[in-house]
């Protein structure tokens, strides 16, 4: 991959709102997200069911359905080096095209929904490395079974059907698919859900060991907090369609500023080092026809106070390092005037790189 430098914004998304506009009052599932993804990182976006992660990226990838409709928005896509970066927001389907596979491929939970039931292994593989590199089927199908070889799927899978593979294997063929063009980016929603905990950590080290030698970047949804530590660099955590704190993994998993982010890490277990008590987050979040006023998570905060029930606290700055997290909520009102100006101005960079 020829690309800017590590660290660089590969994927800046601003103010993206989408609704589901399924009955007379609309679901709001994304509502004022902004994030930015750096080369070669891996970001893990977690949250409870119905927080909006699976919407937001499947609008960041421009792959939602009807009734879901992106009603604001920018996601920049910085290409490679000298590209004008492109809003993918604004593409059509045919520049898309030529964009899927080749700079951003998806993982999604099922591997079944992926896969083509009623075509071989093989001419999946063919089919892709066809179209978007030009191969032959011979060398596609030798490249294919180097990809499988990287995901641990001995070569004579290849003329599987998918079906006659276990759950696992299917899953990671899935991934190696979406490896075959070697992406800038993988994004993948949720791609251990369907196997068991020791396939899961088999295939969250293959696919570390994969960005270590291809120099991807990840998005990785998940409701797991502790399993995101494990493989995120950086963390957001979303709540009723918003992110209300971002930081780097570990930084957020020990020191977690959001009573959100605390609740969800008290809620899992420990991946790693010593036991302690489950915790679950009473109630539920809440329906987004009419999200709560103020902060998204106010009813069920043990912290609430004055200003959470009508007043929406906005994501700021924490610090005045590049890595310092934000977060949105009145606990932490007061960012350094520095803080904000490194937000602003990075904001603005943004803003111009996207012009
Ligand atoms: N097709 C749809 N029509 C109407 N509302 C929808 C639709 N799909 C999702 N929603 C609503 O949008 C909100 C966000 O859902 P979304 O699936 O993005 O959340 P999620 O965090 O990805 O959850 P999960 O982990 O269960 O996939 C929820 O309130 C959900 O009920």
């Amino acid at each position: 991959m020829n690309g800017p430098s590590v660290g660089e914004p590969l994927l800046t998304i601003r103010d993206l709102h989408v609704d589901y506009f399924d009955q007379a009052e609309p679901v709001h599932a994304v509502r004022g997200v902004d994030l930015t993804l750096r080369r070669g990182e891996t970001l893990g976006v977690v949250g409870e069911s119905g927080c909006g992660k699976s919407t937001l990226i499947t609008a960041v990838t421009r792959l939602e359905r009807p009734p879901a409709v992106t009603t604001a928005g920018s996601v920049l896509f910085h290409g490679r080096e000298g590209a004008e970066p492109v809003d993918l927001l604004r593409l059509t389907e045919r520049e898309l095209n030529k964009l899927r596979w080749e700079h951003i491929a998806v993982v999604f939970q099922s591997a079944m929904n992926a896969l083509n039931p009623v075509l071989r292994i093989s001419t999946q593989f063919a089919d892709v490395l066809g179209r978007h590199r030009g191969l032959s089927r011979r060398d596609a199908e030798r490249r294919a079974a180097e990809l499988l070889a990287m995901v641990g799927i001995p070569e004579d899978r290849l003329r599987a059907w998918p079906h006659e593979l276990s759950g696992g294997m299917r899953q990671r063929a899935t991934i190696a698919l979406a490896l075959a063009c070697e992406p800038d980016l993988v994004v993948m929603d949720e791609p251990t859900t369907a196997v068991d905990v020791v396939m899961q950590r088999q295939i969250l080290r293959q696919i570390a060991r994969l960005k270590r030698r291809l120099g991807f970047s990840v998005v990785f949804i998940t409701h797991d907090l502790s399993l995101l530590i494990e493989i995120a660099d950086r963390i957001a955590v979303m709540y009723a369609g918003q992110v209300v704190e971002t930081g780097p993994a570990r930084q957020l998993y020990t020191d977690p500023r959001h009573p959100y982010t605390a609740a969800l890490r008290s809620a899992f277990p420990p991946v790693r080092g010593p036991r302690r008590e489950i915790v679950g987050i009473p109630g539920s979040p809440p329906g987004l026809r009419t999200p709560p006023t103020g902060c998204g998570f106010h009813p069920r905060c043990p912290r609430a106070f004055e200003p959470c029930a009508t007043t929406a606290p906005a994501l700021l700055a924490l610090g005045t390092a590049p890595s310092a997290g934000e977060v949105a909520c009145h606990l932490h009102p007061g960012p350094t005037p520095a803080a904000n100006a490194r937000q602003d101005s990075a904001r603005q960079e943004d803003t111009h790189a996207g012009a």
